[in-house]
């Protein structure tokens, strides 16, 4: 294996646990989702736009229900997440292998970035509340669906160039193999993890050992 030079990781299935983000956040989002349009109509009004249909507020919830990674939705979710990480209704999930392996490939000098569909001000926020405490100080950077699909070779090209590595040196994890397929085909190292088994590894700790 070539030297790795940086580690980018999915966040569901892979830092967190699938549980949280659809049994968690996505219901969170879900209920508050009419009440924090009507309180930020402003605010909101430029995703709204970007929403196909005469009704986006049924169109969102309807992306919720359907997975649907669409950057407005994102966009929203994150924004709705936000009161509830403030209030401390909402703790960031984290597998207890997340910071230990944060941690020692921080000390290795190896870089870790994190790809994940939620938008990027979401990210920051779980790992920020994370149920571990704050764990940004130990992540060097953050892509989200502006970078592109995950399951698109290109979106790897791009957050390649953004690196300013060669894709070998990078190390993509994810629990989905469509999205390490298109890491592997834009030349990235990439590893499927399965934290029931049955991928190449269960944990953090099995990466990079
Ligand atoms: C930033 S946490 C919310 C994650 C999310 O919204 C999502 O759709 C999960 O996507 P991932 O790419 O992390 O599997
Ligand atoms: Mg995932």
């Amino acid at each position: 294996m070539p030297e790795i030079g940086a580690v980018l990781l999915d966040i569901e299935g892979t830092t967190s646990s699938i549980a949280f983000v659809s049994e968690v956040l996505f219901p969170y989002a879900r209920a508050h989702l009419r009440d924090f349009v009507a309180r930020h109509a402003d605010a909101v009004a430029p995703i709204l736009a970007e929403v196909p249909g005469d009704d986006p507020v049924a169109t969102l919830l309807r992306w919720i229900d359907d997975d649907r990674k669409a950057t407005p939705l994102k966009t929203l979710q994150g924004m709705i997440w936000a009161e509830g990480y403030a209030d401390g209704t909402l703790k960031g999930h984290v597998y207890p292998d997340t910071p230990v392996a944060l941690r020692r490939w921080r000390g290795a000098g190896i870089a870790v970035h994190i790809y994940s569909s939620g938008s990027i001000a979401a990210q920051k926020l779980l790992f920020r509340h994370s149920i571990e405490g704050d764990l940004t100080p130990l992540i060097a950077g953050y892509f989200d669906t502006t970078s592109g699909p995950k399951q698109e070779a290109g979106s790897y090209r791009v957050i390649t160039a953004a690196l300013g590595l060669a894709p070998g040196a990078i190390l993509f994890v994810s629990d989905v193999q469509a999205e390490v397929d298109a890491a592997h085909a834009a030349g990235l190292q990439a590893l499927l993890i399965a934290r029931e088994g049955g991928g190449e590894v269960r944990s953090l700790g099995e990466v990079l050992p």
